[in-house]
């Protein structure tokens, strides 16, 4: 069997530790947008980048892909064991009868016994078949509580070893609080410098959850292009690193995970290369002070029909809040 070129401990990954005492690799490979070539974007960031946390979700239609991609890893001589490997709940499963079968089904689409962390995606159900945008009445309110139970039951029954969230507000997160019995480990949200969301950084910590930032780099493609901005830009060339690894190296210092996606063997590579060295205070500052903070994917605009205006169900279910 072929050895891993670089092992997790070659390129000195940090991670960081989970209420629950897992740890999770500080940088993970992101898949939305992967495609038909997320096989072979995970098993280079596996084997030749060092990677060993790998981000995916039922909703990006590349499970089976990523499935592949970690099977090669495996072959090649990376133990499952030093992998961490997170999937999400969609929108049209949070239903407590459906979350048990969705968890099973996405294992067969990675082909894996168990997942390190399962997260619920958005804190709304979707109707069967809703379009997107959704119609009027595809969007509900979820069962939390009983969603959350059913959670709970795949850690006691160790299909999986962490559960968390995605995308909730401070609304949200508290309700859960109120009656979790196995604490969500992470809370996984849109952070970059050009939006930092302090105040769930800041919630979350509190309470300990750990944080994990995805779109690090603005998402590029229909998002925010952080990788020329001029600040970025600037920082980069002082310190001699690529805007790609300031970015990732920003979030780490904020005592976040990040999950920088890229499709490109040479981005891979570049985007886990980031210890070893530290920004200086001035530069962090500096990346935290990038006006016009927005996000680039927000609940409303996910799930509201920007043609027929709000929907009175999505106007019911979203907190409008930050
Ligand atoms: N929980 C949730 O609701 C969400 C979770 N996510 C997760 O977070 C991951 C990352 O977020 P995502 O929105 O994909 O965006 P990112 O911020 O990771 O940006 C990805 C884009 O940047 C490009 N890129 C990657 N590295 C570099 C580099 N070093 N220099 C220049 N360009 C680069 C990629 O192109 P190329 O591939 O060509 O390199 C791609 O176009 C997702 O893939 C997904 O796993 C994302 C959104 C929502
Ligand atoms: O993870 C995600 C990537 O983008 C999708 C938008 O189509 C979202 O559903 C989701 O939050």
């Amino acid at each position: 069997m072929a050895q891993a070129t670089f092992t997790a401990e070659d390129q000195k990954i940090e991670s960081f530790r989970l209420l629950s005492g897992h740890t999770i690799p500080a940088i993970g490979l992101g898949t939305w947008r992967a495609g038909s070539q997320a096989d072979n974007s995970v098993k280079i960031a596996i084997v030749e980048g060092g990677y060993r946390h790998i981000d995916t979700a039922w909703e990006y239609g590349v499970q089976e892909s990523v499935g592949r991609g970690v099977k090669a890893a495996i072959h090649a001589g990376v133990e499952r064991r030093d992998l961490f490997i997170t999937s999400k709940l969609w929108c049209t499963e949070l239903s407590p009868e459906r979350v048990r079968p969705a968890l099973l089904n996405t294992l067969q689409q990675l082909q894996l016994e168990y997942l390190d962390l399962y997260l619920i995606h958005w804190p709304f159900r979707l109707a069967d078949g809703a379009s997107r945008p959704p119609k009027p009445g595809d969007v509900q309110e979820m069962d939390m509580e009983g969603v959350w139970r059913e959670m709970e039951g795949l850690v006691k029954d160790k299909l999986v070893r962490d559960v968390g969230v995605c995308n909730f507000t401070l609304k949200k997160m508290n309700k859960l609080l109120g009656f979790t019995e196995t604490m969500p480990s992470v809370c996984q949200m849109e952070m970059h410098p050009g939006w930092r969301n302090d105040k769930m950084l800041e919630a979350c910590k509190q309470n300990g959850i750990h944080v994990t930032a995805y779109s690090p780099l603005g998402s590029q493609e229909g998002g925010r292009d952080l990788i020329h901005d001029e600040t970025v830009d600037r920082i980069a060339k002082k310190l001699n690193k690529t805007p790609g690894q300031v970015l990732v190296k920003w979030a780490i210092q904020r005592g976040t995970s990040v999950i920088p996606k890229s499709n490109n063997p040479d981005r891979i590579k570049e985007n886990i290369k980031v210890f070893g060295w530290e920004l200086p205070q001035e530069d962090f500052q500096a990346l935290c002070n990038i006006p016009d903070q927005k996000r680039v994917l927000h609940g409303e605009q996910l799930f509201v029909n920007k043609n027929a205006g709000p929907l009175r169900s999505v106007a019911d279910v979203w907190d409008h809040e930050d």
